[in-house]
């Protein structure tokens, strides 16, 4: 027996052993996970007993603390953020069991949006694309999908308008928060760079790669189409159009990823808002989201920032806009540390009560583990 060879079998000898190793891990690992399943099945029914109708399934506070768990414990080699993503497939797999979830999205597939409806209820939910943010609102309203997901802020572009007057309209909760790092690609069956005369993409993209484009295709036409998945549709039609999108999305329309990390900031972030029709209990470690318009008198929105000052409540958000009643009134949207049901943030929402002309809290929710 050559050297080689006597090398190669005590290697496979290695293998074998570690992969005997690994097939009893599994089997104990699918083991665990069909209990696992069988204990969601149960907490379904004791929400659906008596003949409850109106059970909620999805409960993103014990997700929360579910997910926190996973990472605080996690000592393996893998990150934890990689340790929760396994835990966030199993649980989007035990309540699909209790009740198939779907998720309204700005679609179509392969934006920004749909990447995000995976990342906070894992593959086993039904995403269902939709045409505009106002009609994620409206089809969680009627009922027709039992959660949206729709932008909020970026983190290089700020908050998303479209989102912001829904919100002030709607009667829908916010039940949850999560960040989607956005790295743009540009992507075209062009052959270089130098090929493309115009770029197509949602407005925000546009905006977020401002500085790229002028630097290296400062002669080709921009234009803003309905999303970032739709430019990539028509970029597939016709070489001399590039779309700028995610890498996702090269794979879905089966576009050539022509330049990578395109945005101009590298830390390039949006903020995504999970829409429901319930409250949500608090996990631990929540945020309160509220809008609200301030009277016509001096010191009147201190006066507002001044409860939550002195109560030591961090303020992580303000924001304003037109009010759309009346011409130069405006709302104020205010995110929160802590959850409505916090005995100081109760308080501090009393008194806001009293000194706002209006208030709305749009919803307390967890801050995302992931
Ligand atoms: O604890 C619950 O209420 C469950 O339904 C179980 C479970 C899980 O798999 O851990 C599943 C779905 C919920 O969104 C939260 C947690």
């Amino acid at each position: 027996m050559t050297k080689t060879t006597a090398q190669s079998v005590s290697e496979q000898e290695q293998l074998t052993e570690i992969r005997n190793q690994i097939d009893a891990i599994d089997q104990q690992i699918q083991q665990l996970i069909g209990e696992r399943a069988a204990c969601a099945h149960k907490v379904a029914e004791i929400k659906t007993q008596g003949g409850k109708v109106d059970a909620v399934f999805y409960r993103p506070e014990r997700e929360a603390q579910v997910l926190r768990a996973v990472k605080e414990r996690n000592d393996s080699l893998l990150p934890d953020k990689e340790m929760a993503k396994l835990f966030r497939e199993i649980m989007s797999t035990c309540l699909a069991l209790e009740q198939p979830i779907s998720v309204a999205y700005l679609g179509p597939e392969g934006s920004y949006s749909h990447s995000s409806v995976i990342k906070q209820f894992g593959t086993a939910a039904h995403p269902v694309a939709v045409s505009s943010i106002e009609e994620v609102f409206s089809v969680v309203e009627k009922g027709e999908v039992n959660y949206g997901i729709v932008p909020v802020e970026n983190s290089t572009e700020g908050e998303v308008k479209a989102t912001q007057d829904e919100l002030l309209k709607s009667s829908l909760k916010v039940s949850g928060e999560l960040e989607l790092a956005v790295d743009h690609c540009l992507l075209s069956h062009a052959t270089s760079s130098d090929k493309v005369s115009k770029v197509l993409a949602h407005q925000q993209a546009l905006g977020q790669c401002r500085e790229w484009l002028k630097n290296n295709l400062p002669w080709a036409e921009l234009e803003a189409v309905s999303s970032n998945a739709a430019a990539a549709k028509i970029a597939q039609e016709d070489p001399s159009v590039a779309a700028i999108a995610s890498e996702q999305a090269a794979d879905l329309y089966q576009l050539p990823i022509l330049e990578y990390h395109i945005s101009d900031s590298k830390a390039n972030t949006t903020r995504f808002w999970v829409l429901g029709r319930e409250d949500v209990e608090p996990s631990g470690e929540d945020k309160t989201a509220l809008v609200l318009s301030i009277k016509n008198e001096a010191g009147a929105l201190l006066k507002i920032l001044d409860a939550f000052a002195k109560r030591h409540i961090n303020m992580t958000r303000i924001i304003s806009r037109p009010s759309k009643s009346k011409n130069w009134d405006y709302v104020f949207f205010i995110d929160l540390i802590g959850h409505q049901h916090d005995e100081n943030l109760k308080e501090a929402l009393q008194e806001v009560v009293e000194q706002a002309a209006f208030v709305k809290i749009l919803g307390s929710f967890p801050i995302s583990p992931l």
